[in-house]
């Protein structure tokens, strides 16, 4: 099964994959992530962007069906709980390092993110301070 490019919602996805598919978009070219055996990919999401105020990217990722072989993935996905608020880490905040993102609770974001069908431009407008 393929899935059409999206960057994750969450803060961290860990997947498996047996079979290549999986691919992302760096410097406006498409990469294919090929499986390692006994390795996991991790995929920073949306939130975890915000947290790090750019600092980590939300990567563009797809997957491509293949006509030789069956895949099989398993994904694990980690998402605050609704309630929380989510904004760049005070920490990583100072006068030569401003805020580019917002703060939004986490329950708005989804409600948009599912609105506007996870695309990414309006994701962005959402996000950013
Ligand atoms: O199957 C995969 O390798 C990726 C799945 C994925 O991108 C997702 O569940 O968000
Ligand atoms: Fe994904």
């Amino acid at each position: 099964m393929g899935l059409n490019q999206h960057c994750d919602r969450d803060l961290i996805t860990i997947l498996f994959q047996d079979v290549d598919g999986l691919q992302v978009f760096k410097d406006g070219h498409w990469i294919s992530i090929d499986p390692i055996e006994g390795a996991f990919v991790v995929n920073f999401g949306y939130l975890l962007e915000v947290i790090s105020n750019g600092k980590l990217k939300a990567v563009e990722h797809r997957v491509v069906t293949n006509a030789k072989a069956s895949r099989q993935s398993l994904v694990y996905t980690i998402f605050p709980e609704k309630e929380m608020i989510i904004k760049p880490a005070t920490c990583l905040i100072n006068e030569a390092n401003p805020p580019h993102y917002r703060s939004f609770k986490v329950e708005d974001f989804n409600r948009h993110f599912f609105a506007v069908s996870n695309n990414n431009d309006e994701m962005m407008k959402f996000m950013l301070a």
